[in-house]
């Protein structure tokens, strides 16, 4: 290895400077290396608020409070403003070094080159982390590369959405009904677009399966939204009436026209750039390898984050950064991730919906013997209340001694805040009997899990007060 002057030289060095590879720096410091380095592209140096959960979650609330489309970009421009500069400010006063420009590594364990500009500068470390995030994949449809800029969106469009919209589309086509597509089709309908939603599979795939038909059931009543599930484009043209869509629904090849066209069909690694065949790191497809200690096929480079290419959700970002920061500074594998003990997901839409813990299949498939409620809420207390036109709530145990698994919601527009009750249960492994116990408020959604608990213990004969 050709020496590096000592500012270049770094006991870790993280590629990446999100939300996964803050949290590799900081653990790298607090695990005990002295010089930790972080490389990021300062142009696009945080997912999660420039494109991601921020902003989506920013129009979403401005849809909801009834402002216009150019109010809601606005209102999200104020927004990121103030949150970049806050990160930008935590970033600057931390115990790492940031390096800004984009890094490829080099051959023969020569470190990493980061060019910025026409400048470049060789860095070397001990060991090292790659955290660089994803970016929105397009599926190969026919049609898709030849369409005219603006025609067509991704979801990591919403940072600059009105320069390529102008306005809110009358007519849009959301290609992917997961997490994004329904966020945004959200945004969308409530504005006023007519939205058509495509899925080649069913919506809410990581639900059990009642979950992704109640949803779909709600979405055919939502004014301005419609949906093709299982729905499948096989091609786009762009026309003087719009872009024609070529779908296959049950068997039958429609036509539909739109405006505008969505992708929202998941997110793959950003590892083009990194020139890993330098490094000597195996990739698989878009997979980098990688063991349960985010370590990579070369010992001394680890992973974490979106880059992993699976749990892309920000609080796995983090804790796969600590896990892989805290090993890089080690120098070996020590701290293990495990994906099971974080298992949240939350989809902030016109119907929330949530998970915690397992679902009834994957609790199956971990050889548990399952026992499950579910209750459909809008026939019950607050539903019946506020008027709630859909929503189920369903918790899942272990038959054997009670113990809480998993839970999921879906329909009130507070789901997102109930799902995380179940936070504390799991993480002290509570069980039915503990839930009864606990005092709940009615009349709320809350007291209602006291239900599920209780009769999911008269059913299956397990002792609980009151039972
Ligand atoms: C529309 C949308 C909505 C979302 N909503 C939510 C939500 O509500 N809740 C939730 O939990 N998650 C949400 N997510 C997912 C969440 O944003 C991501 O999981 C998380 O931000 C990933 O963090 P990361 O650190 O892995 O990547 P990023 O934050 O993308 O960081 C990647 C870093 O790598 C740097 N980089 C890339 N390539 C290089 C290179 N070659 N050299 C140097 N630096 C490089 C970049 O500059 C950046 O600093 C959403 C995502 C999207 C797109
Ligand atoms: N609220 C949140 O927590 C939140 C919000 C947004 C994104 N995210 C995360 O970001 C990541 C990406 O989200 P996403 O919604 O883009 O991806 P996703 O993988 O969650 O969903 C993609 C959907 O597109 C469908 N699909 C795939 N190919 C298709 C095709 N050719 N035609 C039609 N449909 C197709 C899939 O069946 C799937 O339902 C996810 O990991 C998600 O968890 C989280």
């Amino acid at each position: 290895m050709t020496p590096v002057s000592a500012e270049n030289n770094f006991d870790v060095l993280v590629v990446g400077g999100g939300t996964a590879g803050t949290n590799a720096a900081r653990a790298a410091c607090n695990a005990g290396a002295s010089r930790v380095g972080v490389v990021y592209i300062p142009e696009m140096f945080n997912t999660c608020v420039q494109e991601g959960c921020m902003p989506s979650k920013s129009v979403l609330a401005s849809s909801a409070q009834g402002y216009s489309f150019l109010e809601a970009i606005y209102r999200k421009d104020v927004h990121l403003n103030r949150l970049a500069r806050a990160l930008k400010g935590k970033m600057q006063r931390a115990p790492y070094t940031l390096i800004e420009g984009e890094a490829r590594f080099l051959p023969g364990k020569e470190g990493v080159e980061v060019t910025q500009g026409k400048k470049t500068r060789r860095l070397w470390a001990k060991n090292y982390v790659i955290a660089t995030g994803s970016h929105a994949w397009i599926p190969p449809i026919k049609g898709l590369e030849g369409l005219p800029a603006g025609r067509m969106l991704v979801s990591d469009d919403i940072v600059g959405i009105q320069t390529l919209l102008g306005e809110a589309p009358k007519r849009l086509l959301v290609l992917g009904g997961g997490p994004i597509g329904l966020e945004l089709a959200t945004f969308f309908a409530r504005l006023g677009t007519e939205v058509l939603i495509l899925d080649t599979a069913g919506l809410l795939g990581h639900f059990d399966s009642e979950f992704g038909e109640a949803r779909l059931r709600a979405l055919k009543t939502t004014p301005h939204m419609n949906s093709l599930v299982p729905g499948e484009l096989q091609s786009v043209a762009d026309t003087a009436n719009g872009l024609l869509c070529h779908i296959v629904h049950q068997g039958n090849l429609l036509e539909r026209y739109a405006d505008k066209l969505l992708i929202a069909t998941g997110r793959r690694p950003n590892i083009e750039a990194l020139a890993l065949e330098n490094a000597e790191v195996q990739v698989e497809g878009s997979t980098i390898q990688h063991n349960e200690y985010l370590q990579t096929s070369n010992p001394h480079i680890y992973i974490a984050g979106d880059a992993i290419n699976h749990h892309q959700i920000l609080h796995y970002a983090a804790e796969m950064g600590q896990v892989a920061g805290a090993n890089a500074a080690y120098g070996k594998p020590t701290a293990v991730m495990d994906y099971q003990k974080f298992s949240l997901a939350i989809t902030f839409d016109e119907y929330p919906s949530a998970l915690i813990g397992l679902t009834e299949r994957e609790a199956k498939a971990q050889g548990y013997d399952v026992i499950s409620a579910t209750q459909d809420l809008s026939s019950l207390g607050m539903g019946i209340l506020e008027d709630l036109p859909w929503g189920l709530w369903k918790l899942v145990a272990d038959r054997r001694d009670g113990r809480v698994l998993g839970s999921q919601i879906f329909g009130p527009s507070s789901a997102p805040e109930i799902i995380q009750l179940l936070s504390p249960i799991l993480y002290y492994q509570g069980t039915l009997r503990d839930i009864v116990r606990m005092t709940w408020y009615h009349p709320t959604y809350a007291e209602l899990l006291r239900s599920l608990a209780r009769r999911l213990c008269s059913e299956n004969g397990i002792e609980c007060p009151g039972a």
